[in-house]
């Protein structure tokens, strides 16, 4: 565990208030909050696992500018993209704080205070979705190629500017126990977004890992909502999912711990729109020196957003995917000077862009995928970002995961 609250974390000058909040991670019971920047990092964070890698070396040379300009504990914060050779979005920003979590507000739902919605569409449309869903299926009958997550966005146009604080009050209400983050974009706009799954936690030697995959749509009936989680715990195809994450999280871990306690068989884990096959994985490093952001990028991206084997999975994602990721499915979180930090995965989340909001969601595909129920998985997943945006309607209209 990381105790942050109790930690004399520094601050330059005064703190960033909560509107002014430029960055923000969610961990446990406490929120990171940033204003300012006074080093930028876009290396990209390919090769980032090596210490001797372009990227580290940027890393230390930010952390070196900041140490000049006078912080005693200086943090990287920010994004990295799903695919490594592509832009980091890491900074330092002038002046952070730790703050305890509030109780989630209530938000009002009524449509009155929502803007309205202009436009909507999907990319790939439905259609093309699964078409790419099998197109991946008959790829994995003759090579292989085990698993592929396949992702769509889902863009939506509004009549007014997003309320981002609205926003993010209502991501916390949905899923209080999600790392919430939001990001600032240096080509405009923001990564907001609430991610239920840990890729790292580093503190001194001890590491956390949390990762899902295998999900299932939260039912509003309780009985069928039980029913539903464990059918998804004794699901084959979603059990077989979730084991090609861990065994891939396993062979980067182990030859890096001196303990790794890692369960035999995945628990439940629920979110208000999914449940999720969860594995809690924990470990002792043998070199504590190691900085939280070199394992993150020896981790990701693991299959639980790629596939696996992860090479050969990412060419087939760039085959069928009609667009760029970018930072969907990357990473986000913070790293200290002494190397500890928090990595989350980058999903449950969207680019709000003024009016629009570009939201994202994939699935894990193997072979035993049914298309239809791809679909309305994606379309569970995206529940989280729409509700938020007051169009939890547009869910009820499907049919259910
Ligand atoms: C890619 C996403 O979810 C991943 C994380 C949890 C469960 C997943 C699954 O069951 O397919 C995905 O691997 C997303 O939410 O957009």
């Amino acid at each position: 565990m990381i105790s942050m609250a109790s930690e004399a974390y520094e601050y330059l000058s005064e703190s960033p208030q909560p509107n002014e909040t430029e960055f923000l991670f969610t961990s446990m019971q406490h929120d990171l909050r940033a204003t300012g920047k006074v080093a930028e990092i876009i290396t990209p964070a390919f090769g980032g696992g090596c210490e001797h890698s372009n990227f580290q070396q940027a890393l230390r040379g930010a952390m070196e500018q900041a140490r000049q300009a006078g912080q005693v504990n200086p943090i990287v914060v920010g994004a990295i993209p799903f695919d490594l050779t592509q832009a980091s979005c890491l900074y330092i920003p002038a002046q952070y704080q730790w703050v305890e979590r509030s109780e989630p507000i209530h938000v009002s739902r009524e449509t009155k205070d929502s803007p309205t919605l202009l436009n909507q569409r999907s990319i790939p449309d439905e259609q093309g979705f699964k078409k790419a869903v099998q197109h991946a299926i008959v790829n994995f009958q003759h090579s292989d190629i085990r698993k592929a997550v396949l992702s769509r966005i889902c863009e939506l146009e509004f009549s007014e500017p997003v309320d981002v604080q609205r926003l993010l009050a209502s991501l916390r209400v949905q899923n209080p126990s999600g790392y919430q983050f939001r990001v600032p974009l240096s080509e405009g706009g923001e990564l907001i977004g609430v991610s239920p799954e840990l890729l790292l936690r580093k503190q001194g030697a001890q590491i956390e890992s949390n990762p899902l995959a295998g999900s299932a749509k939260r039912q509003a009936d309780p009985e069928q909502d039980r029913a539903i989680a464990d059918r998804l715990m004794t699901s084959p195809k979603d059990q077989y999912e979730h084991h090609l994450v861990i065994d891939e999280i396993r062979r980067v871990l182990e030859p890096h711990c001196a303990e790794l306690d890692i369960p035999d068989h995945p628990s439940l884990m629920s979110t208000s729109a999914l449940w999720h096959l969860s594995t809690q994985i924990k470990g002792r490093l043998r070199n504590p020196e190691l900085n939280a952001l070199q394992l993150a990028c020896q981790l990701h991206p693991t299959p639980a957003v790629c596939g696996y084997p992860t090479g050969q999975a990412r060419k087939l994602i760039n085959l069928v995917e009609p667009f760029e990721r970018g930072l969907f499915t990357g990473i986000v979180g913070w790293c200290d000077s002494q190397g500890n930090g928090e990595w989350v995965v980058t999903i449950r989340c969207g680019i709000v862009q003024h009016k629009n909001i570009r939201l994202f969601a994939g699935a894990g595909i193997v072979e035993a995928s049914q298309p239809d129920a791809e679909w309305n998985e994606t379309q569970a997943k995206l529940g989280t970002m729409l509700n938020a945006c007051g169009l939890g309607w547009i869910n009820s209209l499907d049919t259910p995961a």
